[in-house]
């Protein structure tokens, strides 16, 4: 199957936002892309106080926006995440939404770890603030180009949390995402190293498009969305720049290199019980 990455800078200007995602969408199936997976707050990056105002339900506009785009375009489509109305007046979920290229939501997920650190001298960020962490990790069949594929969605930080991408192995994920708004510094320190951890250790195809550039005051982030493969081999990245990276992913591959190395049944501590498959 191939699969695109789009790497934007995204603003409060949910609009233009929205136009950028399209283009990039649009430029991606030319590309032959049957998947399209959007980096975290791609609708919308700005400061919490102009967040909550802008929180929408999965029914509201923005994620309309998205599934009239993946029937368009007969494509399946990620949203990284969008800010999700909670039961909490004050704060929102941080919501990923898978779509199929019919446009139905097939999965949806709320990201787990919330990022509160002092990231550097003058940018200090605390998410717990205006988000409500999400309990549940998600698994879901994504169908693209007669293909199918079992995916674990999880989202930015959680990239810090490895039993949650043990978790989403074990139970069957052949893939996992990991949208994100990672800042420049963490980024340029830890970015490449944990994701392609991630995938030799899990064995799993990482797909992770990252916002790039400045957003907002001190915020800026990484860019350098990138694919790895289940052996830890970059099958494309884009340091800078609005863009795509695409990409075939060989699930064959996948089969050779946990054959070759059943590293998911040698496992003697943590987590138990391998091998299950649900989806
Ligand atoms: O706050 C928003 O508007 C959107 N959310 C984000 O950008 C989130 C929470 S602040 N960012 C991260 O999780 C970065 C993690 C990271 O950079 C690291 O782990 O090093």
């Amino acid at each position: 199957m191939r699969v695109a990455l789009a790497q934007i800078a995204s603003t409060r200007d949910i609009e233009a936002n929205l136009k950028t995602c399209r283009r990039l969408a649009e430029d991606a199936v030319e590309q032959g892309a049957g998947w399209v997976i959007f980096p975290e707050c791609a609708p919308f990056l700005g400061p919490d106080r102009d967040k909550l105002p802008v929180a929408e339900t999965l029914q509201g506009s923005q994620i309309q926006t998205f599934q009239a785009l993946a029937r368009e375009l007969q494509a399946a489509i990620t949203v990284g995440s969008f800010a999700e109305r909670s039961p909490d007046p004050t704060r929102t979920f941080n919501t990923q939404v898978h779509i199929t290229p019919a446009g139905d939501i097939a999965a949806v997920y709320r990201k787990i770890h919330l990022f509160d650190a002092r990231v550097d001298g003058d940018l200090t960020l605390t998410e717990s603030a205006s988000v409500v962490g999400g309990q549940d990790a998600v698994l879901t069949a994504v169908q693209v180009q007669g293909e199918e594929a079992k995916v674990g969605l999880t989202i930015c930080y959680d990239l810090r949390f490895p039993e949650l991408y043990r978790e989403l192995a074990f139970r069957g994920a052949e893939m996992l995402t990991v949208p994100s708004a990672f800042t420049r510094p963490t980024g340029q320190a830890h970015w490449h190293t944990l994701l392609r951890a991630r995938a030799i250790e899990n064995q799993t195809f990482v797909l992770a498009p990252n916002q790039w550039g400045h957003h907002y005051g001190t915020r800026a982030s990484f860019g350098n969305s990138v694919i790895y493969d289940p052996w830890g081999e970059c099958l494309g990245c884009l340091e800078e720049g609005d863009g795509v990276v695409v990409a075939d992913l060989n699930l064959e591959r996948q089969r050779e290199v946990r054959q070759k190395m059943p590293v998911l049944t040698h496992q003697r501590r943590g987590l138990s019980a391998p091998g299950q498959h649900e989806v």
